[in-house]
């Protein structure tokens, strides 16, 4: 069983026990509900900022603990005003130590998109995201069908969410591509064994059709590999763990915008 196995195994427990504690109804009472999100694609192409989405990742299955000394509204604030064009924020707690109510502290003090990052398997996620504050929400090929892909997208776009899908492979964009998504991920982490290459972006950046925005996913390190993603039509970059397992996560961006 690969670890991905093992994170959607625990999420469908998870989902079903959720949804006999809150009530969909209760989702829809929440402030958030009626908020109309932040558009991803306006902020990532926005000339100002700098195309970081800059996560917020306590811990991993890959790492372990990266750092769980800092305070969620810090860091992100810290992010925002460094020039993140988004925020990135784990809510699944068993494997990350993230917490839904993580999305709706940086909420609060923040006025950039905000990704839920989450193992999204079910519909009423897709409620949950919008009731904590979030402003787009992750489907990742890997654990969804094409038609699952299609209803989630859908579910989202009803509610004004924007749609980051996430693949490793060709095979997987091509069997995955829809119109509700509006931007396309490419992660250079391999889910089931944890190897990390950007050439993984490099390789399929031709094959995404240009009306989505072309996103490149983790083991970014430095600025130079930013510039030839750039040059590569990649106008996302999540970035976690780079600025997350130093102790002060913000100085660790504001040192890294000064390279762009
Ligand atoms: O990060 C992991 O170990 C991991 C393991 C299993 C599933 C997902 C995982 N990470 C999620 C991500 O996609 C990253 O948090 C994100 O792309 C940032 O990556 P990084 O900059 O390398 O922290």
């Amino acid at each position: 069983m690969t670890i991905l196995d093992k994170i959607v195994e625990q999420k469908k427990k998870e989902v079903a026990a959720a949804k006999q504690l809150v009530s969909i109804a209760e989702l829809e009472a929440s402030p958030y509900f009626d908020r109309t999100p932040h558009s991803f694609k306006d902020f990532l192409l926005a000339p100002d900022r700098t195309g970081i989405i800059a996560e917020f990742k306590r811990r991993s299955p890959s790492k372990g603990i990266i750092n769980d000394k800092v305070l969620v509204e810090d860091v992100t604030q810290a992010y925002a005003t460094a020039g993140a064009s988004a925020l990135s924020v784990l809510t699944d707690e068993q494997f990350f130590g993230g917490a839904q109510k993580d999305v709706t502290a940086a909420r609060k003090v923040n006025n950039i998109p905000i990704l839920r990052k989450d193992f999204m398997i079910d519909e009423y996620q897709v409620l949950e995201a919008k009731a904590i504050g979030a402003d787009v929400i992750l489907l990742i090929a890997a654990i969804l069908t094409p038609a699952e892909i299609k209803h989630l997208a859908a579910a989202a776009k009803s509610h004004g969410l924007s749609v980051l899908l996430e693949v490793h492979n060709l095979e997987e964009l091509e069997r995955s591509i829809d119109s509700n998504l509006d931007a396309i991920g490419v992660n250079n982490r391999n889910l089931a064994d944890f190897t990390v290459s950007v050439e993984n972006s490099f390789k399929l950046a031709e094959h995404i059709p240009d009306e989505f925005i072309k996103i490149s996913e983790s083991a970014i390190s430095n600025t130079k590999v930013i510039k030839e993603l750039k040059e590569a039509g990649f106008r996302g970059f999540l970035i976690g763990e780079n600025f997350m397992r130093q102790a002060d996560p913000g100085a660790a961006i504001r040192e890294f915008v000064k390279g762009l």
